[in-house]
């Protein structure tokens, strides 16, 4: 049961999550299943809400929302959070181009505080293919502003 104020409020607002007018909504858990809960597994949740797309050149984009759970710095997400959303993006981005994975290594730069109640884009692209190395490159983002950069090598799983 919520008690707080904050959190009721927030668990009754329904946020705009719409894509852009040429992205298709992407069927994320039909691929991948249940383990993307821990990041966009509650649609009504206060930590991150989210919907995951692809373009016309089968790119993944989402919109994502974090609410007060997410928080870090006062009114602002943790770095943990956005770690975890690049994680599951970037992740999810192999997976849709074909590639199933676990992520290896991951590398995030904070450029700017990402402010909570906001809905920000998540921006990836697969871009090399080595063996069992997929590289994919995300950003975190809302108008010009960039929040977050990352560098992911996912390795694909043998025998899948
Ligand atoms: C499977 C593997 C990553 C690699 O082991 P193995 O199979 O024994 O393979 P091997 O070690 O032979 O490497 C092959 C090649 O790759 C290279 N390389 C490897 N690592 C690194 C590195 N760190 N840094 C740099 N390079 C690295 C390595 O040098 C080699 O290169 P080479 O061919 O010589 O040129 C294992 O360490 C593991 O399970 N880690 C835990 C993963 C885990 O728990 N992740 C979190 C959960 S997933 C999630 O949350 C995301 C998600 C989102 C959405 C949807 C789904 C998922």
């Amino acid at each position: 049961m919520v008690n707080s104020p904050v959190l009721k409020a927030c668990e009754q607002t329904e946020i705009d999550l719409s894509g852009a007018a040429d992205w298709e909504p992407f069927d994320a858990p039909a691929l991948v299943g249940d383990s993307l809960r821990f990041v966009s597994g509650d649609s009504r949740g206060d930590r991150f809400r989210a919907r995951y797309y692809r373009d016309a050149e089968k790119h993944l984009h989402a919109r994502f929302w974090l609410g007060p759970e997410a928080e870090g710095p006062p009114g602002h997400a943790h770095g943990g959070a956005v770690a975890a959303i690049m994680d599951e993006a970037l992740g999810l981005a192999a997976w849709a181009a074909g590639y199933p994975i676990v992520v290896g290594n991951l590398n995030v730069s904070f450029r700017n505080m990402l402010p909570l109640k906001k809905v920000v884009t998540v921006e990836s692209r697969v871009v090399s293919v080595e063996g069992r190395k997929i590289m994919v490159h995300g950003r975190i983002f809302r108008g010009d502003k960039t929040f977050a950069e990352a560098q992911c090598l996912c390795i694909t799983i043998p025998g899948r």
